[in-house]
């Protein structure tokens, strides 16, 4: 059996010598089952553990948690494994450490039930595997080698990147559209089967996934980064010791490992920061040596700003050669503080450049007029009641979907915890001519609206939810439920945790007396395609009693 191993790329723990007690030894596998048995609930590791389970089945989980071999590797750290793919796993983090959108299989007899996980691979596919890290049930493999591809679904002509394969930011280049947005569909399905504690007639069958009017080159916002140049950061006198300045790599993180890759464009991000990424890079290398440690860069999308009307700190743009013209009428913003400018249909929107606003331009048109057409034209199948007239937009950012909804409520309130994003919404207000008044932001947490909002008509109000990745805290469900909105609007960048917040809206509301929420429509929508990141939309109302 291999030794246990969470680091990853890590050689495992080292044997316990002849001197060491018995007492130390219990002590420290003791500590070691305990640091096992931590999953966080929601957490990508906590989604892949329901894959995993799922894949190997209820009884061949138990028995493994009866004799407690769950964390008991069938084979050695470094092995090559022959493996048939089954599944792709939901688990996922856009843009980060975590290993993401990967496929799952089982080791075949006599090995026993235990499954690997492999990226860039899809199912049906055989493939060999490195193995680099274990965990419960599971381990971790790289891809050596694709034995028997998967041709109904892989075609290796459709990616459009050189780094597809290496870099952690993409999953999918190598599947069709409909494919991509079939996975979408299926890791939303998964989402409420596993997390949302409802039982099944309570959800409706979820919609086919919205695609991405843009496919390539919608990303408006890339992070490259980089980390110091080895040997500088020793040098406690800030001077960069330059001989080892070939060893900096500028770009986004390798897939599966702690290693940023160079990169010198992004198929996924739009014309003009493509052609800002060499010149920014190559800036970074000549004046390395004014850098202390590594660094995140900022390339944001933004139009030009007219003089005068720019809500905040003038802009950096940077020059480009010669823009094409598809790059030639918008800029590449860098400075964090400066002012980006987009428009969704005819509503212009300012932010700073280092705030939230969403990533995929293209796609938000489709996804406020869903959300609209969601509030305002509910199934002929329900009681028909006259529309809304009031609007709650709760982790607001700086205004999308008040503003963009605006003509249709008579008064709109927003909350949102960043005080930079409420001064934006506020002026975006103004930047749109909406009626003084009409339109109020608040700073601060969520749960806090339901104080300013005392004089909207429950039965008139759409309250809008649009989480971080975490999700809503208790305290917001529980004083929405106090507030009983008619109608909700639960948009959301992490499925897991829309599926549990909506479990509970949807139990604790029927728990009482009075009627509760029922869950009317799941959709998921592709923000961002060739990844494995998945956004929903859930749909919830009041039944009548
Ligand atoms: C996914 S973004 C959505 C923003 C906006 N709805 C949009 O689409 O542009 C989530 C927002 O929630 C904000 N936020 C995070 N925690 C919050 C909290 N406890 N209360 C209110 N807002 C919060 C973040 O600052 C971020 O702007």
């Amino acid at each position: 059996m291999a030794s246990d191993n969470e680091i990853e790329g890590g050689p495992g723990p080292s044997t316990s010598t002849a001197v060491e007690s018995t007492g130390k030894k219990d002590k420290a596998n003791k500590k070691r089952k305990k640091k096992h048995a931590e999953i966080e609930p929601y957490s990508s590791d906590d989604v892949l553990w329901r894959d995993v389970t799922a894949l190997l089945g209820a009884e061949a989980t138990s028995e493994a948690a009866s004799k407690g071999t769950e964390w008991d590797a069938p084979i050695e750290w470094g092995a090559e494994v022959e493996v048939e793919m089954s599944e792709l796993a939901s688990n996922g983090k856009f843009f980060s450490m975590l290993l993401t959108g990967e496929c799952i299989g089982k080791l075949s007899e006599p090995h026993p039930p235990w499954v690997i996980v492999v990226p860039f691979v899809l199912p049906g596919e055989k493939v060999k595997a490195k193995i680099h890290r274990h965990s419960k049930l599971h381990s971790f493999g790289s891809l050596i080698e694709i034995l028997e591809p998967n041709t109904s679904l892989r075609d290796t002509t459709r990616v459009k990147c050189q780094y597809f394969g290496k870099c952690a930011g993409c999953q999918y280049q190598m599947l069709s559209y409909d494919h991509q947005l079939d996975v979408k569909r299926r890791v939303v399905v998964k989402a409420f089967q596993n997390f949302s504690n409802l039982a099944e007639g309570l959800v409706p069958e979820v919609l086919p996934a919205i695609a991405s009017p843009m496919q390539y080159n919608y990303r408006t916002k890339i992070t490259p980064h980089f980390d110091a140049p080895t040997g500088s950061r020793n040098d406690r006198k800030g001077k960069k010791k330059l001989k080892d300045v070939k060893e900096l790599r500028i770009g986004f993180n390798e897939h599966g490992r702690r290693s940023v890759m160079d990169i010198e464009e992004c198929p996924i991000a739009t014309p003009v920061l493509n052609e800002a990424l060499g010149p920014i890079i190559s800036n970074v290398r000549r004046n390395i040596h004014t850098y202390k440690r590594g660094a995140t860069l900022l390339l944001r999308d933004s139009l030009p700003i007219p003089a005068n009307t720019a809500n905040g700190a003038e802009n950096t743009e940077v020059a480009v050669d010669a823009p094409t013209a598809e790059a030639q009428t918008h800029i590449c913003v860098t400075d964090h503080k400066a002012t980006i400018r987009e428009a969704v249909g005819p509503m212009l929107f300012e932010y700073p450049a280092g705030s939230f606003f969403q990533n995929n331009n293209s796609v938000l048109v489709p996804l406020t007029s869903y959300v609209r057409e969601a509030i305002l034209n509910p199934p002929s199948s329900l009681p028909q009641t006259s529309p809304p007239t009031h609007l709650v937009d709760t982790y607001c950012g700086s205004g999308l979907f008040s503003i963009t909804l605006s003509p249709h409520f008579e008064k709109i309130a927003g909350v949102e915890i960043s005080e930079d994003s409420i001064r934006s919404a506020k002026h975006n207000a103004e930047l749109n001519s909406i009626p003084e008044g009409k339109c109020l932001f608040f700073a601060g947490k969520a749960e806090a609206i339901f104080d300013s909002v005392k004089d909207f008509p429950p039965d008139q109000t759409v309250v809008v939810i649009d989480p971080p990745r975490k999700g809503c805290d208790e305290k917001f469900i529980e004083q929405l439920l106090t507030f009983r909105p008619k109608t909700l609007v639960y948009v959301s960048c992490n499925v897991h945790t829309q599926a549990r917040d909506v479990g509970m809206i949807v139990e604790r509301s029927n728990a009482g007396v009075g009627g509760g929420y029922m869950v009317e429509s799941v959709r998921p929508f592709d923000l961002f395609p060739q990844t494995a990141h998945v956004e929903s939309v859930a749909v919830l109302r009041l039944r009548e009693e």
